[in-house]
C-alpha cells in the first residue's frame, strides 16, 4: 500500500516549524517586480492570514504603507476591475435605491461595524471618476485604522457606492465592475443620499462613517447635510485641513526662526481651490482667529488659486465653495500666471492641492526661495504622479532651505553632504486617531473643535529629537502612539462640546484616559499565526 498522509499535519514540509515565516512572506513580497503586484500579494495575505498581514504592516509601515495606500493604491483603482481577485467590501448601488436597507442588513449578518469608508469613486485622489473602481480607497484607509489606530479589522466596513461613472471609458470596458451608466443627477443622488444614511445609521447604530473622495460640490454638500444630523467627517475637507494645519505650525515656526515672521503675518498661496484646497484654507483660517485675528485680518493672510487664476470675488459664476476666500482688494488684470500671482501677493508658503504635476517649476521655486529665507512648500496632491514638485527638486533650487511636505511619500536625500528628510503631509496621520477618539467617546457628531484639536495634538507630538532634524511631521513609525494622543484630545473636545455620550471618560484623569486607549488598541495575535492555514 502506498503512504497516505492520514492527517493534514502530513502536508506540511518537514523544515517549515524551524523557518520563519515572516522572513519568507517578506522575501516573496520584496520579490514582486511592480507596486501593483505587491499590492495584489499583501492584500491576498490579508485575506489568508489577516494577523501576520498586520504584524507585517506594523513593523514595517515605512516600506508597505506606500504600497497599500497612497501612491500605489492609486494604481490599484486604476485597474481594479482587471485586477480583482475577490469582495473585499460591500458596494451599494443606484440601482438598490429603495431597498438600501435589506443590502446593508445582509452585510450586517456577522458583522458589528464601527467605523465604515465610503467613496463614491467620483474624485479619487487626483485621478478623477474612476466609479467602481474607488473601493480600495475605503479599504486602504481602512488599513490604517487598523494599523494606525488598532481598530479591531472585523469591525471596519469598506464601501463604494456606484451610482454610475461618467467616465465613459469604463463602460466600454467588458471586465469594469461597476455599472454602465452615467451618474444620476443632483436630486436623484441626494434622495439616495438620504436614504443610505438612514440606514446605515438604522442598521449600525454605533457607527461612525468617514467620506471619502467625493467630487468637491458632493463632498462639501454632504458633509453640511449630514455632519449635525450623524456621526460623520469628510476626510479630504476636515482631515486634510486638520493634517496641513499641523505641519503648517510648525513649518511656520521653522521660518520664524529664520526670518523672525510672527505665526499670524504668514502670507498662504493655495494653488488648487477645491475640498482639499478650501478645507486647509478653512482649518487655518479658525486657527488665526484662535491666535487672536479677527476673521477679516485672518481672511487677508489667504490667497486662492484655481485653474483661471487668482480668486477674486468680481468673478463671474464662481462655485460658491470658492467664495468666501475670493479676494476683494484686487481689481487689477485677471493674474493667471503662477509666477505673477507670487510676485502680487509675495506669499511666505506656497500649498498645492491642484492635481497639476509640476506646477511649482523652477522659476517658482526660485521665486519663493527670493522672498524668503526658509520658504514653506507643501506639494500635496496625490498620488506623486500629480504632485507639484519633486522632493529632490525642491531642495535643489533652494539650496536646501525649503520647509518642505508633499501628500505622498518621498524618500530622504543628500545634497552638498547633508542628509533632508521630507515630511509627508497626508491626512493618513489625522483620521486614525480621530475615528478612534470619536467611536471611544461614542461621540454623537464630529465637531469643528475635534478635527482642531486633532491638529493641535498632532502639531505638538514633535520629540526634540524631530524638532532637531527640521521635521514638521512626526515619524511615521510612530502613528500608533500618535493617535493615542489625538484621542485624547478629540475626547476632551467632544466633552466639552457636549456630544459625547461615553460619560465615564469625564471622571479619568488624562494619563489615565490615554492609558485606557493605549489598551484599547487592537494588536495581532502573535500565537501560531504564522503558521500557514491548513
Ligand atoms: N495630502 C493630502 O492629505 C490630501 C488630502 C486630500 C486631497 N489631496 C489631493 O489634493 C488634490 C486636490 O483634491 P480636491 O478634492 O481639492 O480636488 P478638486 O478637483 O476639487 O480641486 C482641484 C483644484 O485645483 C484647481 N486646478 C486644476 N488645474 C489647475 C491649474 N492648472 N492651475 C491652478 N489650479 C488648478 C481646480 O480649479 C480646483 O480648484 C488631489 O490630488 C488629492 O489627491 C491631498
Ligand atoms: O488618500 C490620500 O492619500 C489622501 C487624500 O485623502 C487624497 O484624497 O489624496
Ligand atoms: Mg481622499
Amino acid at each position: 500500500m502506498p503512504f497516505a498522509p492520514s492527517s493534514s499535519i502530513a502536508r506540511l514540509p518537514p523544515y517549515l516549524f524551524n523557518t520563519d515565516h515572516r522572513h519568507r512572506v517578506l522575501t516573496q513580497l520584496r520579490s514582486k517586480a511592480t507596486g501593483l503586484e505587491k499590492y495584489i500579494y499583501l492584500n491576498g495575505l490579508k485575506e489568508r492570514e489577516p494577523n501576520l498581514f498586520y504584524e507585517i504592516l506594523l513593523a514595517n509601515m515605512l516600506e508597505i504603507v506606500p504600497i497599500l495606500y497612497t501612491p500605489t493604491v492609486g494604481d490599484a483603482c486604476s485597474n481594479y476591475s482587471h485586477i480583482w481577485r475577490r469582495p473585499e467590501g460591500l458596494y451599494v448601488t443606484i440601482e438598490h435605491k429603495g431597498h438600501i436597507r435589506e443590502v446593508l442588513r445582509q452585510w450586517h449578518a456577522g458583522h458589528s461595524a464601527r467605523i465604515a469608508v465610503v467613496t463614491d469613486g467620483s474624485r479619487i485622489l487626483g485621478l478623477g471618476d474612476l466609479g467602481a473602481n474607488g473601493l480600495p480607497i475605503s479599504v486602504g484607509k481602512l488599513d490604517l485604522y487598523v494599523a494606525g489606530a488598532g481598530i479591531k479589522p472585523a469591525t471596519t466596513l469598506p464601501i463604494c457606492l456606484d451610482l454610475g461613472t461618467n467616465t465613459t471609458k469604463f463602460h466600454d470596458d467588458p471586465l469594469y465592475l461597476g455599472l454602465r451608466r452615467r451618474r444620476p443627477d443632483t436630486p436623484e443622488m441626494d434622495e439616495f443620499m438620504h436614504e443610505f444614511m438612514e440606514a446605515m445609521t438604522e442598521i449600525f447604530p454605533q457607527l461612525l462613517v468617514q467620506f471619502e473622495d467625493f467630487s468637491t460640490d458632493n463632498a462639501f454638500r454632504y458633509l453640511d447635510l449630514f455632519r449635525n444630523q450623524y456621526r460623520v467627517f469628510n476626510d479630504d475637507i476636515q482631515g486634510t485641513g486638520s493634517v496641513v494645519l499641523s505641519g503648517f505650525f510648525n513649518a511656520a515656526r521653522l521660518s520664524a526662526a529664520a526670518a523672525g515672521t510672527p505665526l499670524t503675518d504668514q502670507r498662504i498661496l493655495f494653488f488648487g481651490a477645491g475640498s482639499a484646497g478650501i478645507g486647509v484654507a478653512k482649518q487655518l483660517l479658525s486657527f488665526f482667529t484662535l491666535q487672536g485675528l479677527s476673521v477679516e485680518e485672518a481672511k487677508s493672510r489667504i490667497w486662492t488659486v484655481d485653474s483661471k487664476g487668482l480668486i477674486t470675488a468680481d468673478r463671474k459664476g464662481l462655485q460658491e465653495h470658492k467664495k468666501f476666500f475670493a479676494r476683494t482688494d484686487y481689481d487689477g488684470p485677471a493674474l493667471t500666471k503662477l509666477e505673477d500671482v507670487i510676485n502680487y501677493v509675495k506669499p511666505t508658503a506656497l500649498l498645492g492641492l491642484s492635481t497639476v504635476r509640476n506646477a511649482f517649476d523652477e522659476q517658482v521655486v526660485r521665486l519663493m526661495s527670493s522672498l524668503n529665507a526658509r520658504p514653506i512648500i507643501f506639494p500635496l496632491s496625490n498620488p506623486v504622479s500629480l504632485c507639484e514638485v519633486d522632493y529632490e527638486d525642491a531642495i535643489k533650487w533652494t539650496n536646501g532651505s525649503v520647509i518642505f511636505a508633499s501628500g505622498s511619500p518621498y524618500k530622504t536625500l543628500e545634497y552638498n553632504g547633508k542628509r533632508y528628510e521630507p515630511g509627508q503631509g497626508n491626512n493618513m496621520y489625522i483620521f486614525p486617531g480621530i475615528g478612534l477618539g470619536a467611536i471611544l467617546a461614542k461621540a454623537r457628531h464630529i465637531t469643528d473643535s475635534m478635527v482642531e484639536q486633532a491638529s493641535i495634538a498632532l502639531a505638538s507630538s514633535l520629540t526634540d529629537e524631530e524638532k532637531k532634524a527640521d521635521l514638521v511631521y512626526p515619524r511615521l513609525v510612530r502613528i500608533r502612539d500618535l493617535s493615542c494622543q489625538i484621542a485624547l484630545a478629540v475626547i476632551r473636545a467632544a466633552q466639552k462640546d457636549n456630544v459625547d455620550e461615553n460619560l465615564l471618560f469625564r471622571n479619568l484623569s488624562d494619563e489615565a484616559l490615554l492609558e485606557y486607549i493605549r489598551a484599547k488598541q487592537w494588536q495581532p495575535t502573535t500565537l501560531n499565526h504564522h503558521l500557514p492555514r491548513l
